[in-house]
């Protein structure tokens, strides 16, 4: 249970706000997350680490020297947006590139991307990498589906001593991919975690049980046993990630592996040193030699109950980085010379949003009026399921999509309207609300709601009055546009299930000459219809992947909540005309 929190929807800024404040000494805050207090040396690689809030040490407890140049802190488990990633990246950047780096889960993937891509155009060389190393995600034949959890620590380090070190951008990377090709991950649950805000645990474990295979979000296990003792509990781990060893590792025995023996966050660190003698004899048994264990809370999940075990095999080159010493706020090994000396006078790295709206015809301007109107009742519909959105994400997911709905689309509204008040058309005041819902929500819907609705906007444009089959056309862009990004098609449980079908049905529609709010009522109803037809099916993307059966007979949470979005918009044209 989380229990102290103001409003749930500012935890994670106010938590981060706390934590600069308390570690001055090594972070600074910037928008978007933190940076080292002293600036990243002249040409020296900046490695810039991330996700959501709600996994303390991760990430922001993990900059520091010998570790992370900055982080960047999205909201409670949801990625930073591409804009915070951006920021931080530019503050964090000493001119010799970024290499970016975050647990491989959908959000992350296209928000740092698109960060990288935004890098560029700004002449910041960037690249990404994503760690993947829970096993319990998914199979080894599909391994780069795999989720990042406390294998993030090990990897992290390898790929930021190396920058330390003076290595190049590609060098750097190259670091990064052997360390997470040679880490592997296993855990287990008893109890879920509480969100701030919520009075109910993401999943419950039943007594005297054990849920296999957790994920670092309050997810449920891939599998329930009676509950272990300490001893057994460590044997699990150790003979799970024994059989699974990376390919060009023939055989445990000679073997030096680094260990990190992680808590969720409600497992005492007394325990966690019971379970850890066991797994350092199990290990030493099987012929592997144990190089500077790591036994505490690195990678968590709010009060979850829950322990996983980390194995880095480790070469010679590896081994060197794991060792290197680090100074952070949550991390600490070895002696590092003189500190650095602070650095105040670098300027925030602020947004710079260009805040002119370009000139509008009178009919793009009146029609920006209906825009308006439909985002605020997609604010409305959204404010109105906050709960049960989270609810249904939960069943599978991570039970964040009501909040991150929210927060998109009530940013989305004020963008809009403030550029509709400085008289923007159409298609502008559909851009700005695009950035502000992907800016600010973040995860994986900040994304693709950030691409819907700039997609409709490019269609409408600023010019002509927004004539229905344009409508159609956007819808229909905006489909092939989230498809593109998330790479989702139909069958796959997400919100491509509704999206497909809408557009499909909109086209039609406009196509036989039926005006706008006829059409869109009709394609509302098919998308109304595909939402619900989305329980009898098993998730193939994102987050809700590696609990497939658990989710047949709950609808995706996101295909959900856009019907409802496309029937509260029908409103808002019936009102408009
Ligand atoms: N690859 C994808 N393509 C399209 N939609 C996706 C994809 N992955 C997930 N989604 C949609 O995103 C929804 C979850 O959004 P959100 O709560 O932001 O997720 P997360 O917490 O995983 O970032 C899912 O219900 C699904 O509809
Ligand atoms: O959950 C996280 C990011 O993934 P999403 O797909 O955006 O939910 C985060 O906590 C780990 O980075």
């Amino acid at each position: 249970m989380t229990r102290l929190f103001n409003d749930p929807a500012a935890f994670a800024d106010e938590a981060l706000e706390g934590f600069a404040a308390a570690h001055r000494r090594w972070v600074r805050p910037v928008t978007g997350g933190v940076v080292r207090a002293a600036a990243t040396p002249a040409g020296q690689v900046a490695v810039v680490i991330g996700g959501g809030s709600g996994h303390y040490p991760a990430f922001s407890g993990l900059v520091g020297r010998g570790l992370a140049h900055g982080a960047a802190v999205g909201n409670v488990f949801a990625s930073p947006s591409a804009q915070q990633i951006r920021s931080v990246a530019r503050a964090a950047h000493g001119g010799a590139g970024v290499l970016l780096m975050y647990g491989n889960y959908a959000g992350d993937v296209l928000h740092f991307g698109q960060a990288a891509e935004r890098l560029a155009a700004d002449g910041v060389e960037a690249r990404t990498y994503a760690v993947a190393d829970d096993i319990s995600s998914a199979a080894p034949d599909e391994s780069a589906e795999r989720r990042g959890i406390a294998g993030d620590l090990p990897v992290f380090k390898a790929a930021a001593a190396a920058a330390e070190q003076g290595r190049s951008l590609d060098e750097v990377l190259r670091v990064a991919e052997r360390a997470g090709a040679r880490t592997r991950s296993f855990g287990i649950a008893f109890s879920g975690c509480t969100l701030p805000g919520s009075d109910h645990p993401l999943f419950t474990v039943p007594e005297a049980r054990m849920a296999v295979g957790l994920g670092i979000h309050g997810e449920p296990g891939i599998g329930e046993e009676a509950l272990p003792t300490a001893d057994d509990a460590a044997r699990l781990l150790v003979e799970t990630l024994l059989k699974e060893l990376p390919e060009d590792v023939a055989a445990p025995d000679g073997q030096r592996a680094a260990v990190v023996l992680n808590g969720l966050g409600s497992v005492k660190y007394e325990e966690l040193f019971v379970v850890y003698r066991k797994v350092a004899e199990l290990l030493g048994e099987a012929g592997v030699e144990i190089v500077d264990p790591e036994v505490g809370e690195l990678v968590t999940s709010f009060d979850m109950a829950g322990v996983s075990l980390t194995l880095t095999w480790l070469d010679e080159g590896l081994e060197a980085l794991w060792r290197a010493p680090a100074d952070t706020p949550a991390y600490r090994k070895g002696a590092l010379g003189t500190p650095e000396p602070e650095d105040d006078e670098r300027a925030p790295a602020e947004d710079a949003r260009d805040t002119a709206v370009p000139p509008a015809s009178d009919a793009s301007r009146e029609a920006a009026g209906t825009v308006l109107a439909a985002l605020d009742a997609v604010a409305g519909i959204v404010e109105a399921h906050v709960e049960e959105l989270g609810r249904i994400d939960a069943v599978a997911g991570d039970g964040d999509h009501g909040i991150g709905m929210r927060r998109g689309s009530t940013a989305a509204r004020s963008a809009a309207a403030e550029a509709r008040e400085r008289g923007a058309g159409a298609g502008t005041v559909l851009h700005r609300a695009a950035d502000a819902w992907a800016d600010r929500a973040g995860g994986t819907s900040g994304a693709l709601w950030g691409t819907i609705l700039r997609s409709l906007g490019t269609a409408l444009g600023d010019r002509d009055a927004p004539a229905a089959p344009r409508v159609a056309e956007g819808v229909t862009e905006a489909s092939a546009a989230v498809r593109r990004l998330g790479g989702a098609e139909v069958g796959d449980k997400t919100m491509v299930d509704v999206l497909v079908p809408f557009a499909d049905a909109l086209t039609a529609a406009t196509a036989e000459g039926v005006p706008l709010t006829e059409a869109w009522d009709r394609a509302a109803d098919a998308a109304t219809d595909a939402a619900a037809a989305t329980a009898r099916l098993l998730p193939r993307k994102g987050r809700a992947r590696p609990h497939a059966e658990k989710s047949l007979g709950t609808p995706d949470a996101g295909a959900h909540s856009l019907a409802l979005i496309t029937r509260a918009v029908h409103g808002a044209l019936l009102n408009h005309h």
